[in-house]
């Protein structure tokens, strides 16, 4: 089958977006597999298919799949923003404000002057069980009326002695799961040693995202993901809203906040309590292309 498919990044984070709102696309893990390959196939972090919109008052449904396994996942903040750019790109609408769908999700998005586009990424969700994280036998540490998670990591530096390394992190899902913990420096935290640990970790049985934050004032942070079936991305829009809630709900940041990632900023702001946390960055489109499948 031949497809035709567009390339485009949220800074950074690169996407292969397809176009299923004219005729369905059921492509299997194998497929989706090869569009997310960098050597055989075309090559992203995530595979994005806009689809029509299955509930009335909404405008598409987007289905996320991750590149490097196939497997359906429920959000992503940087391929919501390149989804906006795909559809107002494509002539699918000419609407400012877009109303879609995602497995779980409804999202407002909204295409700014500067062309850079806001999210509404609804509210986080703080309850474990919900993440999904296990936390029986655990015993928080309380911050700011805000919980901490030991997290008992192998640790196979002390080969004469395996024994178990203990990090602490902030548990919360965006729609997708996120584990964050505070670092002094980014550029040196052990991103490639702790990220696939706690990716893994069995309390996480879902698996999880694992941000990596430095904070360097009350309004700007820098931040490394190792995301779920992924690896480290140059940049999670899902990561970055779960970074700052965290840090806003550990007393460590104010509600709007820049988020410096290796591939560009975004802004989330978050007011706290029930509120939706909003996110804005830039969205490009890199190239158009066809592929056999
Ligand atoms: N790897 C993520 C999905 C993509 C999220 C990220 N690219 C974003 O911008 O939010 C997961 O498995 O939950």
């Amino acid at each position: 089958m031949r497809v035709r498919f567009t390339k485009m990044h949220g800074a950074g984070n690169d996407f292969v977006v397809l176009d299923a709102t004219r005729a369905p696309l059921a492509l299997n893990t194998a497929q989706l597999r090869h569009l997310g390959d960098r050597r055989f196939g075309v090559g992203a972090d995530q595979i994005l298919v806009v689809e029509p919109a299955t509930q009335a008052g909404v405008d598409f449904r987007y289905r996320i799949f991750n590149g490097a396994t196939g497997a359906e996942v429920e959000h992503c903040g940087n391929g919501s923003r390149c989804f906006v750019r795909y559809v107002r790109e494509h002539g699918l609408t000419d609407r400012d404000t877009i109303r879609v769908e995602t497995m779980n999700n409804l999202l407002e998005l909204r295409q700014q002057a500067d062309g850079r586009v806001t999210v509404d990424m609804n509210r986080p969700v703080f309850e474990p069980a919900l993440v999904p994280f296990n936390t029986e036998g655990l015993q928080a540490r309380e911050q700011n009326a805000f919980a901490l998670w030991p997290l008992d990591l192998p640790d196979d530096r002390r080969a004469r002695r395996p024994g178990t390394r203990e990090v602490e992190v902030a548990v919360l899902s965006m729609g997708n799961p996120h584990a964050v913990l505070r670092v002094e420096n980014v550029n040196e935290a052990p991103v490639a040693e702790l990220g696939p640990l706690i990716e893994a970790h069995p309390r996480f049985p879902r698996k999880v995202n694992v941000g990596f934050l430095q904070v360097l004032s009350r309004q700007q942070v820098a931040l490394r993901v190792f995301e779920r079936d992924a690896g480290e991305t140059l940049a999670c829009g899902t990561g970055a809203c779960a970074a700052v809630v965290a840090g806003i709900r550990l007393g460590w940041l104010d509600p709007h906040v820049d988020v410096d990632m290796r591939g560009g900023r975004l802004t989330v702001q978050w007011a706290g309590g029930d509120a939706s946390v909003l996110m804005t960055g830039p969205a490009e489109t890199v190239f158009e292309g066809e592929i056999e499948l």
